[in-house]
């Protein structure tokens, strides 16, 4: 049926297995090129193990090679990523490049390599057997986009810090990202030295990364068949232009790169963004689930949740917190405030992991206060927490959002969703209850389906808490939830912040809405320069002459808000 077009149609195989070693990583945002050093070592190691006559007496011997090439791609990268991942952005690319360099300049110069020449191998890899592993990738990558650990990607590519702070371990959901682009990168090693028959050092050079890197973004990395898009794309250009006449040798590039530059201004989602309007509906919530269903209930009224002894802050010459001794209890409403500065963002930033401190001690539903790991470790254990400047997942949904913020108390899916196991969907669902239930009680179920831009501003400070509370916190942390909120939002906010207390849930929550404070709090901590000026019921601390003096001044605090300068 394809006769005729077999090379070109393989050719777009491969050039999407390429484009999925790179579509993996930029998933999780990361821009990784060492892509074609995976693929030489996987390439060279694949020649040693591939048997030189059929197997069985039809079957293609590369199905050795395969798994070969994966488990050396991934082996590397592991490796490499051990040191290299410390690195970001355009330095995580050079680093990765430059062991790509390394690689080649390595087989040029080895023996076995047999140098520049390269190695001859037969041609095995036909036209079908290229599609299967296409069709391969691409089931795994579209199972792998709605489970847990596709949302885990999203969210680490979104932003770290909230992702972590949603229990998310960034540093093994980047290396799994960067190991799986290294197998696949394998794969397409092998696949190519055994569709063209010949593989040289320079078969993996710049060139080829910068192909896959085009490819992958051209199709988009947001849908799972963007890297059959963007090969696609690319190949037949220069094939569609051939068949119109268009056959000088500078119209190629030319065309093919207005083409992409038109693509990236006006789809900067890729090709694939043009079939995002046939976007997955949100599923309605279950009847069958509880959003509490299987969940560990939260501890007793009164129990001690975090103590701190001592604890302190200090960058470099700020000292931004210093000796706070702070205790909390289960079901109390913990109010935090203070001037400008006074340290309440780098305290709560301590207690829910994302800094260490740098004096004292303290301990956090179990968790030691700069225990290795980080904010993860104390989202798993049970603290949840918004942040001063909204940090959602912008280019995922709304409910896509809260589905993030259960990662910490549900399971991962992904391997059970690859067998369609029903235990799988069933975790799905419970999942889903839990998110609908937290957009239903902050009012947002309606909006589910949109992206977070097009909600107000106090809508997306709801969002943010809705996503908080997906993960089931003992301890929810806002830091000035009612920010750019008008007096009615506020008002609510702080009935739902009561509602929440009732459920058992401690919140601590910094405000500068003092109204809003005094009508929330069971309790309250004023910080001054880093210290714990006073602290006791809410009224009482209001009317602290030290209080008045550094932070509430002569103004009415019936007006709310209290500025400092
Ligand atoms: N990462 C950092 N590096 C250096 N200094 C910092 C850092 N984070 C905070 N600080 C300093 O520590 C002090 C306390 O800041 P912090 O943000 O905790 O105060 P805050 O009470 O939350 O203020 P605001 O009400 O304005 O949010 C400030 O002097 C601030 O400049």
């Amino acid at each position: 049926m394809f006769a005729g077009y077999e090379t070109l149609i393989t050719t777009i195989a491969l050039g999407a297995i390429l484009a999925y070693s790179f579509h993996v990583v930029l998933m999780a945002g990361q821009l990784s090129l060492g892509q074609a050093g995976f693929a030489s070592l996987a390439a060279y190691v694949a020649t040693l193990v591939v048997p030189t006559e059929p197997l069985f007496g039809s079957l293609s011997p590369v199905i050795i090679g395969l798994p070969v090439g994966a488990a050396v791609g991934a082996a590397a990268a592991f490796l490499v990523g051990m040191p290299v991942l410390r690195l970001r952005g355009v330095f995580l690319a050079i680093g990765t490049i430059a062991f790509s360099e390394m690689v080649r300049v390595f087989m040029n110069n080895a023996e076995w390599t047999n140098g520049a020449l390269g190695l001859r191998v037969e041609k095995w890899v036909t036209f079908d057997f290229a599609w299967i592993v296409v069709a391969v990738l691409a089931y795994l990558f579209w199972r792998l986009g709605p489970s847990r650990t596709g949302r885990a990607f999203a969210a680490v590519r979104e932003d770290e810090l909230a992702a972590s702070s949603m229990g998310v371990n960034v540093v093994r959901t980047r290396m799994l990202s960067f190991t799986a682009s290294g197998a696949i990168a394998g794969v397409y090693g092998v696949m190519f030295a055994y569709f063209y028959g010949r593989i040289t050092p320079a078969t993996f050079d710049f060139g080829l990364t910068v192909d896959g890197l085009i490819t992958a973004v051209l199709g988009g990395y947001l849908v799972f068949f963007g890297p059959i898009l963007g090969s696609g794309f690319l190949t037949a250009v220069p094939e569609i232009q051939d068949a119109v006449g268009l056959e000088a040798g500078w119209i190629h590039p030319l065309v093919t790169g207005v083409l992409l530059l038109a693509v990236i201004l006006f789809l900067p989602g890729g090709l694939s963004t043009i079939f995002s309007r046939f976007r997955r509906v949100p599923a309605a919530p279950d009847p069958d689930y509880a959003p509490l269903d299987g969940l560990d209930p939260l501890p007793d009224k009164g129990t001690e949740i975090a103590k701190l002894h001592g604890i302190g802050k200090a960058y470099g010459a700020v000292q931004a917190v210093r000796g706070v001794d702070l205790e909390i209890r289960s079901g109390e409403v913990l109010g935090v405030i203070g001037p400008n500065g006074a340290g309440k963002t780098t305290l709560v930033n301590m207690i829910s992991g994302l800094e260490a401190p740098t004096s004292g001690e303290g301990e956090v539903l179990g968790v030691r206060l700069g225990a290795t790991g980080g904010a993860h470790r104390f989202a798993q254990a049970g603290v949840s927490r918004t942040f001063q400047h909204s940090k959602l997942f912008d280019r995922l949904t709304v409910l896509d959002n809260v589905l993030v913020g259960t990662h910490a108390v549900s399971k991962s899916t992904y391997l059970r969703r690859l067998l369609w196991l029903p235990s799988a969907r069933r975790d799905e669902r419970r999942a889903l209850a839990l998110a609908w239930a937290q957009l239903e009680r902050v009012g947002l179920a309606d909006r589910a389906n949109l992206r977070p831009g097009a909600l107000s501003y106090g809508d997306q400070r709801r969002l943010e808490i809705a996503r908080a509370l997906a993960s089931h916190p003992t301890l929810l942390i806002l830091d000035e939830p009612a920010a750019g909120m008008n007096h009615v939002e506020a008002a609510e906010l702080a009935g739902l912040i009561r509602s929440l207390a009732e459920d058992g849930i401690t919140v601590l929550f910094i405000e500068h809405n003092v109204k809003m404070v005094l009508e929330a709090c069971t309790r309250l901590v004023v910080l001054n320069f880093g210290e714990v000026i006073a602290e006791g019921e809410p009224s009482e601390v209001a009317a602290d002459p030290a209080v008045v003096e550094a932070y509430l001044g002569t103004e009415d605090i019936e007006d709310g808000e209290v500025e400092h300068v």
